[in-house]
């Protein structure tokens, strides 16, 4: 196993100043946050607090009737800790009335309608403070897709974008979130009893390697498989990697004119004034 550990004093450091210049650069001075009592989106509300300071950092924490009764006490948890504005606004019947509606019960589709309804209320509480949506989304599960496009991947910035689920946990261990959620098996909560690992099939553990192996290292398939891993790891790792690149991209704009977005103005000098 390699040691993906990281100097988390400097991570830590690197993020805060990410958060403040980001603001800054965009003429902001407060940022929202969907907190949903995952261990994701308390490190961003525990750095954003360092970046921003308590008083221009806002919560939102949006349970839905089946979200499970731990993710909205260690919700309150961070947001009293932390000592943040916050607001609770339960999805149910936001969510419901269209379930019903369309007789949805398929859990794929009630999950994404979750986590889009969530994605709505988050940015309009945005315009009310005035703030920047801070993104939760983590390097592995953009990598492997695993996130509602559109819904919890939207995002104004990804402070921990860059870092891998096992560096999260890292991070958010060194800066103290509590115990109770860096005990927790990461879960999307879009279902009950849903947990990450047990939906991708393969621990992040064993993700991140073989993520890391092949982005970072370039290893290739078959070498990562002669260092140990599983085939069905590698190709479940790989083959979410590859099928969701769409999420990872702006959506390719058909080129009529000579200045497209998506193939031109791809440089900030592009659009200056
Ligand atoms: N190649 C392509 N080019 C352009 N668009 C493409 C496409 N392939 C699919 N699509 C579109 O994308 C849609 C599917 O993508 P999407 O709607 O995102 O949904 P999908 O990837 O099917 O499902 C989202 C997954 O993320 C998980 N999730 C969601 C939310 C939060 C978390 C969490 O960890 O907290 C996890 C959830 O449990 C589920 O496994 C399709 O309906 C189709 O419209
Ligand atoms: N009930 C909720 N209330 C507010 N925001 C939510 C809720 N559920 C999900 N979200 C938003 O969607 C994001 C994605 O959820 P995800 O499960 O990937 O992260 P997490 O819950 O922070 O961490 P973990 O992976 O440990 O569960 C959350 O970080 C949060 O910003
Ligand atoms: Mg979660």
């Amino acid at each position: 196993m390699i040691d993906l550990s990281l100097n988390y004093e400097l991570t830590k450091k690197f993020i805060v100043k990410f958060i403040q210049e980001e603001l800054k650069s965009n003429n902001f001075e407060h940022a929202l946050i969907g907190i949903s009592g995952g261990i994701d989106s308390a490190l961003v509300a525990y750095l954003a607090v360092e970046a921003l300071g308590k008083e221009n950092v806002f919560g939102v924490l949006l349970p839905y009737k089946l979200s499970s009764k731990e993710s909205i006490e260690d919700g309150l948890k961070v947001v009293k800790d932390l000592g943040i504005e916050h607001e609770v606004i339960e999805i149910t019947d936001i969510a419901d009335c269209y379930f019903e509606r369309e007789k949805i019960q398929d859990k794929f589709r009630i999950g994404n309608f979750l986590a889009r309804i969530r994605m709505s209320i988050i940015f309009d509480k945005a315009r009310e403070f005035d703030s920047i949506v801070l993104g939760t989304s983590n390097k592995s599960e953009i990598l492997l897709g695993y996130t509602t496009w559109y819904g919890d991947m939207a995002a104004g910035i990804y402070p921990i974008g860059d870092l891998y689920k096992t560096q999260v946990f890292g991070l958010s261990k060194y800066i103290g979130v509590p115990e109770s959620i860096l005990n927790k098996k990461p879960s999307a909560d879009l279902w009950p009893g849903q947990t990450d690992e047990d939906e991708i099939g393969t621990p992040y553990s064993e993700i991140d390697q073989i993520l890391y192996l092949y982005l970072e290292e370039r290893k290739t398939k078959d070498e990562i498989m002669e260092m140990g891993f599983k085939k069905e790891h590698v190709e479940n790792v790989l083959n979410r990697m590859f099928s969701t690149q769409f999420k990872r991209t702006l959506p390719p704009v058909c080129k009529i004119s000579l200045r497209t977005f998506g193939h031109d103005f791809l440089y900030p000098h592009d659009v200056f004034k």
